[in-house]
Parts: C-alpha cells; sequence; structure tokens
C-alpha cells in the first residue's frame, strides 16, 4: 500500500516539530516537507504533497491555506486566529476547488475535544458559565482558540435553550476583571511557567458547580488527533470545524 505523502507546514515550531516527528513515526504516512518561515510553498507542489498540516501563526495561516487550496492539496489546521470571516473566505476558495478536504481543529487531543462536547451538552442545565484556560507563557494569543469556540458552542446551547444573560451583579470591575466576553461566556486567560494547555469550564446553578477540566501534559497529546485528521481529511471535501465530526461524537 503505497503511503500518504504529508508536509508539515511550521516544522520547526513547538506543535509543528512535534507533528513532523508522529508523521515520521506512522507507517503509513510518509513526511515529504518540513516547512518553516521562509520557505517556499512551492516545495509542496514538488515534493507531491498530498496533505498538509498546518501549525503556524493567524498571520500566516490564511496566506497558506490559499495555496494549499489552489493546489488541490488537502489540510488539517491546528492554527488558531478563527473569525467568522476567515471561515467563510476559506469556504470560498473551497468552492473553487472541489474534492479537497480541509479540517480545523481548534484542539487535536481527545480529552479536549471531549471537554468541548461535555461543556455544550451541560450547558443548558446551569445558569452560570465562565471558562478558564491555562496555558505556556509562550503563546501568542488568548483567549485559546479551544476556549473560544468551546465559549461559542456553550453560548449556543445556552440559546437553543432559551436561557438568558447570566446572573452578574458586578456594576464596577477594573478593565479585565472579568475576562474577555465570547458570546456571552466570560473567558479567563492565565498564562504560566510550567504549564502547557490546560481548560476549565465552570457551570453554577441552585446550590452546586460543575467543573469539567482537561490537561495536556505535553504535545504529544495532540498527535493521535492530527494523525487522525491526516487519515480522514481527503475522504471528506470542503471544510469540517472540530475533529470531533472526525469522532463520531457530533
Ligand atoms: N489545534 C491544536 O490542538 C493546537 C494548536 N496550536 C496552535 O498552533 C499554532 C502554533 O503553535 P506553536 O507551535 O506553539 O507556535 P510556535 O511559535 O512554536 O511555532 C510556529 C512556527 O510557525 C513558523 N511559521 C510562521 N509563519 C510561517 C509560514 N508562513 N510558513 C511556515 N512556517 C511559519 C514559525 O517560524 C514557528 O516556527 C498556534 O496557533 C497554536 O495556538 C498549538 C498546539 C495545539
Ligand atoms: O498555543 C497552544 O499551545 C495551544 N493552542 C491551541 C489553542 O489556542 O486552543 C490548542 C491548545 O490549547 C494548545
Amino acid at each position: 500500500m503505497s503511503k500518504l505523502r504529508v508536509a508539515v507546514l511550521g516544522a520547526k515550531g513547538r506543535i509543528g516539530s512535534e507533528a513532523a516527528r508522529a508523521v515520521e513515526a506512522a507507517d503509513d504516512m510518509e513526511l515529504v516537507a518540513a516547512v518553516g518561515r521562509g520557505d517556499k510553498l512551492e516545495a509542496l507542489v514538488e515534493s507531491g504533497a498530498q496533505v498538509a498540516v498546518e501549525l503556524t501563526t493567524p498571520a500566516s495561516v490564511m496566506g497558506n491555506l490559499d495555496f494549499c487550496v489552489r493546489h488541490g492539496i488537502h489540510a488539517v489546521v491546528g492554527t488558531t486566529g478563527w473569525t467568522g470571516e476567515r471561515l467563510a473566505e476559506l469556504g470560498t476558495s473551497l468552492a473553487a476547488s472541489p474534492g479537497t478536504g480541509v479540517l480545523i481543529a481548534p484542539n487535536f487531543s481527545i480529552g479536549a475535544v471531549l471537554t468541548m462536547k461535555f461543556s455544550q451538552m451541560a450547558a443548558r442545565m446551569f445558569e452560570s458559565v465562565e471558562i478558564v484556560e491555562l496555558h505556556h507563557p509562550g503563546k501568542a494569543d488568548a483567549p485559546s482558540g479551544t476556549a473560544t469556540r468551546t465559549a461559542q458552542l456553550v453560548a449556543e446551547a445556552r440559546a437553543a435553550a432559551g436561557l438568558g444573560d447570566q446572573p452578574d451583579a458586578t456594576r464596577t470591575a477594573l478593565e479585565g476583571a472579568r475576562g474577555a466576553d465570547v458570546d456571552g461566556v466570560p473567558v479567563h486567560s492565565v498564562r504560566l511557567r510550567g504549564l502547557l494547555a490546560h481548560q476549565e469550564v465552570i457551570l453554577g446553578g441552585e446550590g452546586e458547580t460543575l467543573t469539567i477540566r482537561h490537561d495536556s501534559l505535553h504535545h504529544s497529546s495532540f498527535m493521535p488527533g492530527v494523525l487522525l485528521g491526516v487519515r480522514r481529511v481527503a475522504s471528506v471535501p470542503g471544510l469540517t470545524y472540530g475533529l470531533e465530526h472526525f469522532l463520531d461524537l457530533s
């Protein structure tokens, strides 16, 4: 059986270097290009890459994906910074390249995907919900892509259940004290030496709280999800948003 030809973009970064090693170690894959900042994207075409794993920066991801989609190269994306406008722009370029698949995974770790799912399930049953995400101090963006997506999913579930604004009597606050407001869900970001990637979703109801917590302790936690995405993405043309769609969870 021929091996899947895979390129990694951002191959010298924290997660990109781990992904390059994981692809090299997979029996059914061949790492045909390891692309870093300043390298030419033509390497993807010259190496015959079938799937690109995109792990760069929010500033680079759109240009890289535009190149991949125009050349019919499927993409598995972990890079953060996704807005409604960016998703729509990607959808438009995918429409011009039928047959090409792109998976955007706000988080590749199975535990984080389950955290999002469980939070979405619980959201309609609790009056209050806040999210605390905790990361290593080298992280460039806040809040994390995972926390933003979790908040969106929770907010959608609350709206569908007819829940209104959360109870909160705060009238004066130091700027930032109540976190960032993502669709009505407060998200608090901690950056701390020693941490990698962690998230708590705290739900509150009458006389009780429920805390759903996930910890990624090493970048290896993301690799089963990356490899699953690489194996599946070509069979699902168009845009898939969230690894849960490849895990039969949705
Ligand atoms: N979805 C997920 O499960 C995960 C997502 N991430 C996200 O992945 C992204 C990268 O994270 P880290 O590895 O921690 O950052 P990093 O800063 O360690 O790595 C990014 C790498 O991309 C390179 N780069 C920048 N522009 C490039 C371009 N145009 N072409 C090729 N390479 C380019 C940089 O030089 C750097 O080596 C972030 O957005 C982060 O939030 C990180 C971990 C897990
Ligand atoms: O930058 C990171 O490290 C991570 N980024 C992603 C995010 O912003 O959610 C995924 C994970 O939290 C690690």
